[in-house]
């Protein structure tokens, strides 16, 4: 489905990524796990066609990817949504622009016209499918609220309605729940699990979080940093929906974090220099082994 084939990305002098052999199956829900700053949000634009390569090739279903497209929609940790329009609008709003593939176009019989390329849904689907997504997402009832009456957790499931609404080949998702309180996070976990079993849509998730990783993912690509490259690609290979509690599940959080021995060893003699004592340092002592802003 997604092919990322020895991938390599340099702002100026800086080297980000090198390197990278990614193969992402249909239907997979893989996540790409890595400390802050070793290129997880670079990659995943780049793979949205919203940053350009420095080398090799990103492809999907076999067509190398060059700009944005309805194929591959990123939803952003911030929501980013319209303040102006409410629920329903927010959801609806990518809808107009998402046009029929080929072969669709050639079942509708005009497959040879570029200027006349028909959108996708048509009125009544347009209007089914922000119905049904509302639903899905349990949002239903808050149709006409607007982005400020919402929780946080809220704006994050009408940010995933109106990615899922357009009904791309790849949902790509750039630590989406990571600035939501422990409670709304677990709600949300269950939530996309929930979306993700019922579509079985192809995910790519971001996330710093061992624990929202091993709970969430099919696979789980570890990467290193300076420059970013993946050092582990670990099978979960776990049924959904799943529970944190798994002792399965923490035992994949023990090897996970092994995995990242030299990575945790880094970033701390970055922070505190040579000889600084490992248990006074803290490092991984939180509930979910967050490698964010505390490394
Ligand atoms: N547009 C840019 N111009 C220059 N440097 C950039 C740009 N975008 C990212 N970088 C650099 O690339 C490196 C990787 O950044 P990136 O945001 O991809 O990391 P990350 O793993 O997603 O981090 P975090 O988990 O903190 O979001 C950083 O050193 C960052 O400063």
């Amino acid at each position: 489905m997604l092919e990322i084939q020895n991938l390599h990305k340099s702002f100026g002098q800086e080297k980000v990524l090198e390197g990278l052999n990614i193969t992402v199956n249909k239907g997979e829900f893989l996540s790409i796990l890595g400390p802050s700053g070793c290129g997880k949000s670079t990659l995943i634009h780049m793979i949205a066609g919203l940053e350009s390569v420095s080398g090799g090739k990103i492809l999907m279903k076999d067509r190398e990817v060059k700009a944005p497209g309805t194929d591959r929609i990123l939803v952003f940790q911030s929501g980013a949504l319209f303040p102006w329009l409410n629920v329903k609008d927010n959801i609806a709003f990518g809808l107009s622009n998402v046009k029929a593939d080929k072969k669709s176009q050639d079942r509708l019989g005009d497959g040879k016209s570029k200027k006349s390329k028909k959108d996708k849904f048509s009125d009544e689907e347009k209007e089914e499918r922000v119905e049904e997504l509302m639903k899905k997402v349990h949002l239903y009832r808050f149709r006409d609220k607007f982005p400020h009456q919402l929780s946080g957790g809220m704006k994050q499931r009408v940010s995933i309605a109106r990615s899922l609404a357009m009904d791309p080949e790849v949902l790509l998702m750039d630590e989406p729940f990571s600035a939501l309180d422990e409670q709304t996070k677990m709600v949300l976990h269950e939530e996309l699990q929930r979306i993700w079993m019922d579509t079985k849509k192809t995910i790519v998730f971001v996330t710093h979080n061992i624990r929202e990783a091993v709970k969430l993912s099919d696979r789980v690509l570890v990467m290193g940093s300076q420059p970013g490259k993946i050092i582990k690609d670990i099978p979960i290979p776990y049924a959904h929906p799943r529970k944190v509690t798994d002792p399965n599940l923490v035992e994949m959080e023990k090897v996970i974090m092994e995995s990242l021995k030299d990575e945790i060893e880094k970033r701390r003699k970055e922070e505190f220099g040579d000889g600084y004592p490992v248990e006074a340092s803290g490092v991984f002592s939180g509930p979910d082994y967050t490698m964010g802003d505390g490394i």
